[in-house]
């Protein structure tokens, strides 16, 4: 991509972008920067996500600027503790969470079916309310079979998830073109209104553009908005902001 490339992307990508810090030695300081972070010269970022745990941090921080605040539960592990699941959501939106994103109990999906990954969904869909969007992520390098991602996905719609999110970024396989075509074909034929999240390993603009180019393929232009597409990414918003500043580019993991 030339310079002026870089730019258009750079201006589309940037309010597409939940600036994430799910490491697990965050502290409110590290929130306090993300936070600082997310509101760039050319704009703010969709949001934050960060564990539920630092949301109030967050929230003090980010009240009425506009950046939306997610908290990751069930994170990363994707595991079948529901009370643990119930009571970290209602603490993250009693903080002030804008967005839940929760990781689906994938093995107990893949092992003994759709029953605990169904109650999870609705129970945490029914806390979320009509305020609160809910975005479900697969960890579709965990599901490995393109049958799984796209019957976890149907799963994950039609208990009302808002968003589908391919990965928690700690897998080995996170983000990939082929999971984005599998989510995207199942929301558009089920519920065009729902968004896809891309997550884990997207640092450049160059891939981001590539997803980009999928999304605009498969939906039609102008349907990727903050409201239906989203990147959750800890570095990409550093290459936006070099392109915006004229900087070089990062170099592309090579999608
Ligand atoms: O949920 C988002 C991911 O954890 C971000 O992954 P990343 O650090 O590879 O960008």
């Amino acid at each position: 991509m030339n310079a002026a490339d870089r730019r258009s992307a750079a201006l589309r990508v940037l309010p597409l972008i939940d600036l994430t810090d799910l490491d697990e030695n965050s502290s409110p300081l590290a929130v306090a920067a993300l936070s600082a972070k997310a509101i760039t010269p050319h704009g703010p970022t969709a949001g934050i996500c960060i564990w539920p745990h630092f949301v109030e941090t967050a929230k003090s921080l980010l009240h009425g600027t506009g950046v939306r605040i997610a908290a990751a539960v069930n994170f990363p592990d994707g595991g079948t503790d529901m009370d643990g699941v119930l009571a970290d959501t209602e603490k993250a939106i009693a903080d002030g969470a804008d967005e839940i994103d929760l990781v689906l109990p994938h093995r107990d999906f893949v092992e003994n079916g759709v029953i605990i990954s169904r109650q999870m969904i609705k129970s945490v869909k029914k806390l979320c309310g009509p305020r609160v969007r809910l975005k479900v992520i697969l960890d579709t390098g965990t599901l490995d079979n393109d049958a799984l991602i796209e019957s976890a996905s149907e799963v994950a719609l039609e208990e009302g998830a808002d968003f589908i999110k391919t990965s928690t970024g700690k897998a080995e396989v996170n983000a990939t073109p082929e999971a984005m075509r599998i989510i995207l074909e199942t929301i558009r034929e089920f519920r065009r209104d729902a968004g896809i999240k891309l997550a884990g390993g997207i640092s450049t603009l160059e891939d981001a553009r590539h997803y980009l180019d999928i999304a605009d393929e498969i939906m039609g232009e102008g349907w990727t908005t903050p409201e239906t597409f989203r990147f959750g990414a800890s570095g990409l918003l550093d290459d936006v902001l070099a392109a915006l500043s004229g900087s070089a580019a990062a170099p592309s993991t090579g999608y």
